[in-house]
């Protein structure tokens, strides 16, 4: 990857004309003396948004979310949640009173119940008009699914059970948007499965959720946006979906090594037709852990959707060049994460 060109991401689609933005942040920078820990990030999350800010460690993912929940003061830039400016003290607090979130594990009393300290937060946590209820404890309760365990000892519940009830304690306020900060960190394998699918029944609710992450697998599999950010730049924005269908490649084998590289270097001379359906060919190595073994161990992956393979098998047979074999490669978010953090750093242009 290294030395090619950004990749240019262009649409990053509004689930619908009308869908509200929850939160945007706009040129949102900080500095740490001279260091720049979040660079210019501007962001948008729409309602209904399951949205994964992504990125390597030290990112900047937590210097972000701080700032979206006001617990640090932007540099420079501006944050905008449901409509409130958090830069302005009272708008802040109002903006709050809607905003559930988990930024460092929080505290709870070990010899006290699950249910005992989720109405300890509730009596004690500020709760505007005291509008949580009992029934809204055992709401929130069933929804984590810990009604069962609630009154046994916080000591005695898993990690995994920890992180429920912590966010458990986001919800009883009745929150527009939660912000969790990586929510299945230190989980077990059956942890991370609990805490996705809680964040897909919070989401089926109407609950707007950013949450950050580097467990790119689990993201691919909650998530409906994503930001992938690097030394504090985003890097790019968009839809799952959309992200995963701009990396489509099709593989194609040959015969020989040396029908591989005319194809290569036929396709490289990108004549005007090979331009509609093509974004690149290169020479890479076989796929592992499949049964495909082609001459010399490579293939010719080109950037274009198996719908366009008939194309491109077409203008290469046109040239006397033929696949013995084509492909569809498989992407993940995770591959394409790791593609797009490891080239040199390029801000990608948005919609
Ligand atoms: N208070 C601070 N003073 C100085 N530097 C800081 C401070 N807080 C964060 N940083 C630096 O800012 C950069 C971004 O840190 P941040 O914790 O936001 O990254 P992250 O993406 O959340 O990383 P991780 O995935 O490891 O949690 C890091 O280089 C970190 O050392």
């Amino acid at each position: 990857m290294m030395g090619d060109p950004p990749k240019m991401l262009t649409h990053d689609r509004r689930p619908s004309q009308h869908a509200e933005i929850i939160l945007k942040t706009e040129e949102l920078t900080k500095r740490f003396d001279s260091f720049t820990a979040v660079d210019h990030l501007s962001i948008e999350i729409y309602h209904g948004d399951v949205y994964g800010l992504l990125g390597p460690n030290g990112s900047g993912k937590t210097t972000t979310i701080r700032m979206l929940l006001g617990l640090i003061h932007p540099t420079s830039g501006q944050v905008t949640t449901l409509g409130y400016d958090m830069g302005d003290e009272k708008q802040r607090y109002q903006a709050l009173h809607h905003v559930g979130a988990i930024v460092e594990q929080p505290v709870f009393y070990p010899f006290l119940t699950g249910r005992e300290n989720l109405r300890g937060i509730a009596i004690f946590g500020c709760m505007p008009d005291n509008q949580v209820t009992h029934e809204r404890i055992e709401e929130v309760l069933e929804l984590v699914d810990l009604a069962t365990r609630a009154n046994e000892s916080y000591s005695k519940y898993s990690l995994g059970m920890k992180q429920r009830l912590a966010l458990a304690a986001t919800l009883v306020h009745y929150p527009q948007l939660i912000i969790l900060d990586e929510p299945t960190n230190g989980l077990d394998p059956a942890g991370v499965v609990e805490i996705r699918e809680l964040i897909g029944r919070l989401s089926q609710q109407g609950i707007t959720i950013l949450l950050s992450s580097h467990q790119l697998h689990e993201i691919q599999q909650v998530c409906s946006r994503v930001a992938i950010i690097k030394r504090g730049k985003l890097l790019v924005q968009g839809s799952v979906q959309d992200l995963l269908s701009e990396q489509q490649c099709i593989l194609l084998g040959f015969s020989n090594p040396a029908t591989l590289q005319r194809a290569e270097l036929v396709l490289h001379t990108q004549p005007e037709e090979a331009l509609n359906w093509m974004r690149r060919a290169r020479i890479v190595d076989a796929p592992m852990n499949t049964s495909w073994t082609p001459p010399g161990g490579q293939v010719l992956e080109v950037e274009a959707t198996m719908e366009q393979a008939e194309a491109v098998n077409a203008f290469l047979g046109a040239r006397g060049i033929y696949a013995t074999e084509i492909r569809r490669r498989e992407t993940s978010l995770e591959q394409y994460f790791l593609e797009l953090t490891a080239t040199p750093l390029h801000t990608v242009p948005l919609a």
